[in-house]
């Protein structure tokens, strides 16, 4: 038997421990694992020194393809995602144009995506005012799962997407829980967070930490327990992206023991950045839910080293330069959104497993194994026989600099840039094909395919 590619040598991450070991992968697929494969190969790479893991799956990316390609398109994003180690990943409804709400355009998605992705890619559909009768369709589709906005969207063009009123969230849910599927929830108070931003401009209040202020903890938490509420009286299997409280995640965890499906993500500028770093790096680091304080950041850390956070995500979420800038210096102003996704796993590898000594199987469940079971993406997500080599290799004693020349995004501005990142990802396979290797930069075609999901 000759094999179509072995690795070999590396400390390969298993679901519940590290292993020394070689992997044969055949058509794209892991065929065998063992301490030693002799059979020949026509390629075998050598990872002596290295972790071998599972590509990241990253369930909460904006490619702004089509529509607003010069924010961010499938071929800059997805090299940026190869280069970084992730996989395969789920594209968010919104910052596109049309806002993926509709089946017609999912299919514009769809087209725009083909022959262009370096990854694997899934897609989300969007939950919004006067699409009820749309949900169907976009399972039809094979949207992965559905994505809503209880805050106020930073775009505002008619194609763009729209939050939801309760009545929406309600009956959303509603459908959603019937057609056996789940909503993903961006959680905060649109009311709330939008007076309290009035109020700081109105006073020329603009800073950083103004901004911080005008999306406290606390706005995250009440939409939080809203949507809990909601699920309870709807039966709805539920998703949080980007939590950034522990606070959060405890209203999240006590629903689930009282039987709510439910799941959430954080993001690594949640765990790598603070407020008054964010004051210091400027419109780069602005989200929302924004970053927090220390005390808040610690307590985040405190969840996920108790194995509290289901996923880390990167939320991608891109824009021109031009849209990080503003001549008064107006935090509020700018494009709310981070460009991070290229280095998400090497920099939470140094900062919860080199750091803090969070076990390294426990980063893998976060970035692969949980992503891949609660969107059922059956095929990915784990090293073991009959999945796909969706596998990275991580040198965990190499350090860089995060410099705009080694991004691939389409701008090359990010929170990271100037950072050192003790560790980095040096090899990233898809199906077993490489795609990206650290001399050579993005090998090869773009390979990447669309996973229809099926309820
Ligand atoms: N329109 C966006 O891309 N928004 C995103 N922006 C952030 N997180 O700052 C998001 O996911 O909410
Ligand atoms: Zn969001
Ligand atoms: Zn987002």
């Amino acid at each position: 038997m000759k094999y179509d590619l072995l690795i070999k040598d590396g400390s390969v991450v298993f679901r519940d421990d590290v292993k020394r070991a070689d992997i044969a992968i055949q058509n794209g697929k892991i065929v065998a694992i063992a301490d030693k494969i002799e059979e020949a190969a026509d390629q075998a790479v050598d990872a002596a020194g290295q972790f071998v893991m599972p590509g990241m799956i990253d369930a909460h990316v904006h490619i702004c393809e089509p529509g607003r390609t010069e924010w961010e398109g499938f071929e800059t994003g997805t090299k940026a995602l190869a280069a970084g180690g992730t996989t395969t990943y789920i594209d968010m409804p919104l910052n596109a144009l049309p806002a993926t709400t509709t089946k017609e355009a999912f299919a514009l998605k769809l087209a725009a995506a083909e022959g262009k992705n370096y990854v694997d890619y899934a897609f989300y559909g969007g939950l919004v005012p006067g699409n009820l009768e749309n949900l169907q369709e976009l399972s039809d589709a094979g949207v992965v799962a559905y994505k809503c906005f209880m805050a106020t969207c930073g775009t505002d063009l008619p194609d763009d997407f729209k939050n939801v009123d309760d009545y929406t969230l309600y009956t959303g849910m509603k459908k959603i829980a019937e057609l056996g599927h789940m909503l993903a929830i961006h959680a905060e108070n649109a009311e709330i967070t939008d007076h309290l931003a009035q109020e700081k401009r109105k006073l020329g209040k603009v800073t950083a930490f103004d901004y911080v202020a005008s999306r406290p903890v606390f706005t995250e938490v009440d939409a939080v327990k809203r949507a809990l509420f909601f699920a309870k009286q709807t039966g709805c299997k539920l998703h949080f992206v980007h939590i950034s409280s522990a606070d959060s995640v405890e209203e999240i965890i006590k629903a689930r023991k009282e039987g709510v499906d439910v799941t959430l993500e954080s993001c690594p500028h949640y765990f790598a950045i603070t407020t008054r770093q964010f004051e210091e790096i400027g419109p780069a680091a602005k989200c929302s839910p924004p970053l927090r304080d220390e005390w808040e950041q610690e307590k985040l850390w405190e969840a996920l080293k108790q194995g509290k956070i289901d996923m880390l995500t990167s939320d991608h979420s891109p824009c021109p330069p031009a849209m990080k800038h503003s001549e008064t210096n107006d935090m509020f102003e700018v494009w709310g959104g981070i460009t991070g996704c290229q280095n998400n796993v090497d920099l939470m590898f140094d900062e919860a497993v080199k750091k803090r000594s969070v076990p390294i199987t426990e980063f893998v469940r976060m970035i692969a194994t949980t992503p891949a079971e609660r969107f059922r993406l059956r095929a990915k997500g784990e090293i073991v026989i009959a999945k796909d080599a969706d596998i990275i290799l991580l040198d965990p004693n190499q350090s860089y600099v995060v410099k705009p020349d080694n991004l691939y995004y389409r701008h090359k501005h990010s929170p990271y840039i100037h950072r050192t990142i003790h560790c980095r990802v040096t090899k990233t396979f898809v199906r077993g094909q490489a795609v990206f290797d650290l001399n050579e930069g993005i090998v090869g075609r773009p390979i990447g395919q669309f996973i229809p999901f099926t309820v």
